[in-house]
């Protein structure tokens, strides 16, 4: 699982530098158009509808708790406004025609309004938390679908769509999608106390009910263009919001080339740019709310007013009395807020629209590898052969033509080449992050295609050039979680990773926490704990794309030793630079523009070939240079606890 996000950030060395304009910044993605133009119109209410209606099939019984608080909370708003005319009725006019104050019909009125009171707060708690809950339920279930849909996702997939966008996607998205769904019982507690108060309205003057019947088709047609204008909005806020966020994660990524190459104020200008664009959009949001949402607040109001002033003329026509007057204008002085719910859900919908559509094209997104049925219980070292294996990258770059190969059981075969001759692209394939386009990647024999998902990962493991460590302790660094390691084996994979020397030293030993992305570690222990992550499992073949590159030489080479003893023996096939760790492999591939040049030992393609001898020589020169500088850690130099020193004081 973690793995393949691990590859994913090791194949991202191979995306275009930041500046480029083919990866980042990408800005008007098909992707984002689609959604931008299928939230227009009235789809908008449609989709938000069905949204909703999702919601409330998806958690029932949470909504039918929220409900139940709605219904109880207005209802008991609608029995207020006849408490206040019965008390109106029963003890104010009394009082003040007979000048006396009455005190048992005073104390019954308290009595029952304190009793309504409760009875309402007790409502709206009950409906606050149901619909909370309802909300967080919801998030929680898509950020997760969100998350299971990115792991399933290949490694092509996942190089087409910014990390930034796909954060945006499992928090602001997720988050939008589902914020209606907050006031939603409250609106539909409104709208049942809608109807209760309009029924009551008829019974006592249909005048009167006739201009509260005027007022709600005005405000659901405020509502319906609110959701109109709004639509395309929020659409547009909701895609900067994603472009923010990866403008963000790659400015945080690439901190310190930013900082090395001196280009803070470009870096901060660009973006200051998109989240000045952000806000922009976000203010035009703000703008027609703060035109609607007023409006649609007061037109109750309104009504109330006219309510007073056709319920005078009905008062004096003696077809309405005093109380009744009071209490229809209470009405529609304690329906204003509520009602608001209404303009609260609509005011929302064309974000959460917008949201739901990103979500859900994450999650009808295509492409995954489905794995096959067949299982491997060879215990041996394995053989993994490539047959004819052609493959081109989705953008259409053509990376390794007619490749022919085999790491026969136990043995240890270096891929050889200049940059971008294929090596990375057949580790790649070799553990299956991408299928071939033609010929046949095989394990044992049988294709890679055709075994199950678990029989890849317990036989294979890969360990890419950038080691990602993750901001856990050494333990859970090495196991990820995966099976019942015990401490033992734990330290024993460390011991064959030769990791065991700088994490013994620390008094925390496998408890050690290493900071986000192993920031208290140098390079070269980074890569140690990620080969111990890949030797824990005990894999018939190790998979090293130049994955030792920070290890001094010696160092190195007591590694690969260990991979070939007799304890835990497994094949390798390893991306190798080193002359050192060249000459260890029993067979070299050697790569030119993704197909084999020259096949053999060694000492053979040294003395057969004139361009291999030439490489060899220029990586032994290139080492010897790291070597002069001191590049490499000395693992008994540098202790976990000295690098955690360290850190914390810088
Ligand atoms: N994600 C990608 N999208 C498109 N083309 C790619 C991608 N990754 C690699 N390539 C191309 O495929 C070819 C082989 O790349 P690969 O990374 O396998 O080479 P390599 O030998 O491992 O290089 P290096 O030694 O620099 O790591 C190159 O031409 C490269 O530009």
């Amino acid at each position: 699982m973690t793995d393949t996000k691990a590859e994913s950030s090791k194949t991202g060395s191979h995306s275009p530098p930041a500046g480029s304009t083919k990866n980042n910044r990408d800005t008007t993605s098909t992707h984002t158009n689609d959604l931008y133009d299928s939230t227009k119109g009235d789809k908008t209410l449609r989709r938000g509808m069905r949204l909703l209606g999702h919601a409330i099939k998806t958690e029932p019984r949470v909504f039918t708790i929220s409900i139940f608080g709605a219904v109880l909370h207005t209802t008991m708003l609608v029995g207020s406004a006849f408490v206040t005319g019965l008390i109106v009725d029963r003890v104010v006019i009394p009082a003040a025609q007979e000048e006396r104050f009455l005190v048992a019909a005073t104390a019954a009125a308290v009595g029952v309004l304190i009793l309504v009171s409760c009875l309402r707060i007790t409502g709206m708690a009950t409906r606050r938390l149901g619909a909370a809950s309802m909300q967080y339920r919801m998030q929680a279930r898509y950020r997760r679908k969100v998350t299971d849909q990115y792991l399933r996702l290949p490694v092509s997939w996942h190089q087409k769509h910014q990390t930034g966008t796909l954060l945006s996607n499992a928090n602001a998205d997720v988050e939008a999608a589902f914020r209606p769904v907050a006031p939603l019982p409250f609106m539909v507690g409104t709208l049942s106390m809608l109807v209760l108060a309009m029924g009551s309205l008829f019974v006592m003057d249909w005048m009167l009910a006739m201009v509260a019947l005027a007022l709600f088709p005005v405000l659901l047609i405020i509502n319906i263009i609110f959701a109109r204008k709004m639509s395309p909005r929020a659409a547009r806020a909701q895609r900067l919001r994603a472009v923010v966020s990866a403008s963000g994660h790659e400015s945080f990524d690439g901190a310190l080339v930013v900082k090395a190459m001196g280009k803070e104020a470009e870096e901060t200008e660009r973006f200051a740019r998109d989240a000045d664009e952000l806000r922009d959009a976000m203010i035009r949001v703000g703008r027609l709310r703060a035109v609607f949402e007023p409006a649609i607040s007061v037109l109750p109001e309104m009504g109330t007013l006219l309510v007073l002033v056709v319920g005078m003329y009905r008062l004096q026509s003696g077809h309405i009395g005093v109380d009744q007057l009071v209490t229809i204008a209470f009405l529609f002085t304690i329906m204003a807020f509520p009602i608001r719910a209404i303009g609260w859900v609509m005011g929302e919908l064309p974000v959460a629209v917008v949201g739901w559509n990103r979500v859900n094209n994450v999650l009808a997104a295509r492409g995954e590898m489905p794995y096959g049925d067949k299982l491997t219980d060879n215990k041996e070292p394995a053989t993994l052969t490539f047959e004819n294996v052609a493959y081109a990258y989705p953008d259409g770059s053509r990376a390794l033509r007619d490749i022919t190969f085999e790491v026969p059981s136990g043995k240890t075969v270096a891929l050889v080449g200049a940059t971008g001759s294929g090596k990375s692209t057949i580790a790649s394939l070799a553990v299956r992050l991408a299928d071939a386009d033609n010929g046949s990647v095989k394990l044992d024999g049988i294709d890679t295609r055709e075994l199950t998902h678990a029989a890849l990962a317990e036989s294979i493991a890969l360990v890419p050039q950038i080691a990602f460590v993750f901001d856990d302790t050494v333990r859970g660094n090495v196991t990820l979680g995966r099976g019942d390691y015990s401490d033992e084996e734990v330290w024993e994979a460390l011991r064959r990773a030769q990791a065991d020397g700088f994490i013994s030293s620390n008094p925390e030993g496998l408890d050690a926490e290493v900071g986000e992305r192993g920031t208290t570690l140098s390079g070269g222990q980074r890569q140690r704990l990620s080969l111990a992550r890949a030797m824990v499992g005990q894999p018939r073949l190790m998979v090293l794309d130049d994955a030792t590159s920070a290890v001094d030489p010696k160092v190195e080479a007591a590694i690969l030793a260990g991979l070939r003893s007799d304890q835990y023996p497994a094949s390798v096939l390893v991306v190798a630079y080193r002359r050192a760790t060249i000459s260890l492999a029993d067979e070299v591939v050697f790569l030119r523009e993704g197909t084999i040049a020259a096949h053999g030992t060694h000492d053979e393609l040294m003395e057969s070939n004139s361009d291999y001898a030439d490489l060899v020589s220029a990586y032994e020169q290139a080492e010897a240079e790291r070597v002069r500088e001191g590049e490499f850690d000395e693992p008994e130099d540098i202790t976990l606890q000295e690098a955690q020193t360290e850190v914390s004081a810088k």
